[in-house]
């Protein structure tokens, strides 16, 4: 059995079918998140979840919504697990990283650019860099306005399953800072 280097990291072997890719190996760099200089992976953010669970800090907190729970409901980011939503995992995010097909993570939500990716006013390979990834610190880092935060809601598709978020849990913990 060979296999077949994917890309960002994820590799494959070559007799393995598209419904099973669940065996992909991926190396540390494509399960890892990289924000704010703090790299967060599953691992610890499993550990996170069980101290939290261990501390009764979840029903507490969970209780009354943080300040930026409630700027996040204003920004439309919701801070619960939303059924409306389909939930689309990192490991099938990472098929589209081509110009033609073209998703983004931005702040645990998936969003499909390609149609936006050869009129982005940034150029059309800053998109491609983050392309079947988290894009959340660039797309954050460069600044953009109010309109393109609107823009960007006419691309959402889904949003990450809630053990894949960085930003929001399922019970509402926010880990990280969004836009
Ligand atoms: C789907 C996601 C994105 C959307 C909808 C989007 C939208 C836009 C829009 C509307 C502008 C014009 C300026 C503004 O209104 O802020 C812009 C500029 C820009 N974007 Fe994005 N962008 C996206 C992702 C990214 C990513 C991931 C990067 C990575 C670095 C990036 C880098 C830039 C840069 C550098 C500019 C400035 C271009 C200039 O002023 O010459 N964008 N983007």
């Amino acid at each position: 059995m060979s296999y077949d280097r994917q890309p960002h990291g994820a590799a494959r072997f070559s007799n393995e079918s598209q419904s099973e890719r669940s065996i992909i190996l991926r190396e540390p760099t494509s399960s890892a998140m990289e924000l704010s200089g703090l790299t967060l992976n599953f691992r610890a953010l499993n550990l996170l979840d069980k101290t939290l669970n261990l501390m009764g800090k979840r029903s507490s907190n969970y209780a009354k919504p943080s300040p930026e729970a409630i700027a996040n409901k204003k920004l439309g980011y919701s801070d619960k697990c939303e059924n409306s939503l389909p939930i689309i995992s990192l490991e099938e995010i990472s098929w589209h990283d081509t110009i033609d097909d073209c998703w983004l993570v931005i702040c645990d939500y998936v969003y499909n650019c390609t149609e936006f990716i050869k009129n982005h006013p940034g150029g059309q390979d800053v998109l491609l860099e983050y392309a079947g990834r988290d894009a959340t610190l660039a797309f954050v880092g460069s600044g953009h306005s109010q309109g393109a935060n609107r823009l960007l809601e006419k691309f959402l598709i889904g949003e990450l399953p809630p053990s894949e978020r960085i930003f929001r849990t399922v019970d509402g913990i926010k880990i990280g800072d969004c836009v």
